[in-house]
């Protein structure tokens, strides 16, 4: 399987998403947000890091890239695309997800070890996991509170497409504690917290219960690699 990860102007974590694509035993594919061509890949990642310097809002300048007019149509197929943190951003400013990330309730940028209560375990990019799993991986981010109106916020959770909520504490003032959802489809994603920074032993979280695993971001890669491998 192939996976593509996109690398904007401020990327940051492109290459650990690239790293964590390795280890769950796929191909990843460096594409560039400059082109309209997605190369032919199997998946898609969007990842962390301050695009466009976070200019005007985070994600906002980035998915007017040229290589999203072929994510957007590829992810309306039905193609798998995950979008983390900067890339979360960017589904919601591209309208691929619904809702929108605004400034940290406490206006301070957060970095922590975060744990996070697997709701949906069904979309491509959460089924190795169990619903009402808690994983810990770590948070990073200054525009991370998810926002919606009412209507919006019920249905989704009544269609069950919040993926993700955060545990113990809300580090960012994210209505209902959202931390990620998906589409309709399932088969986009986008979360907060980074998975791809928990894919190692050793270089992960580091809190009692992380460390028991260090690894919980692993699932994210070997789901979308294994639904792959059922469906071939
Ligand atoms: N880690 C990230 O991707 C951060 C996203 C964005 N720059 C923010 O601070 O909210």
């Amino acid at each position: 399987m192939r996976i593509g990860v996109i690398t904007f102007p401020g990327s940051l974590d492109d290459r650990d998403a690239q790293r964590a694509v390795r280890l769950a035993g796929a191909e990843p594919v460096a594409l560039w947000h400059g082109s309209h061509d997605l190369e032919g890949v199997d998946a898609l990642i969007l990842p962390g890091g301050f695009s466009y310097g976070d200019y005007l809002r985070c994600g906002a300048i980035a998915s007017l890239s040229p290589i999203m007019t072929e994510v957007v149509d590829a992810a309306n197929r039905g193609l798998p695309v995950l979008g983390i943190c900067n890339g979360f951003q960017m589904l919601t400013e591209a309208h691929l997800l619904e809702g929108g990330l605004i400034r940290n309730d406490h206006g301070s940028f957060i970095c922590r070890d975060q744990v996070l209560r697997v709701e949906n375990a069904e979309t491509d990019w959460t089924s190795g996991f169990e619903a009402g799993q808690e994983i810990t991986i770590p948070l990073k981010n200054g525009e991370g509170g998810f926002i919606a109106d009412d209507e919006t916020l019920d249905r989704l959770e009544g269609e069950g497409r919040v993926v993700f909520r955060y545990v113990d504490v809300n580090p960012n003032g994210s209505l209902r504690d959202i931390a990620g959802i998906t589409n309709a489809r399932g088969n986009v994603v986008g979360l907060m917290p980074h998975p791809e920074h928990a894919v190692e032993p050793g270089f992960g979280p580091d809190t009692p219960a992380a460390m028991r695993s260090g690894v919980d971001g692993l699932g994210f890669f070997t789901s979308v690699v294994q639904r792959a491998l059922v469906e071939a």
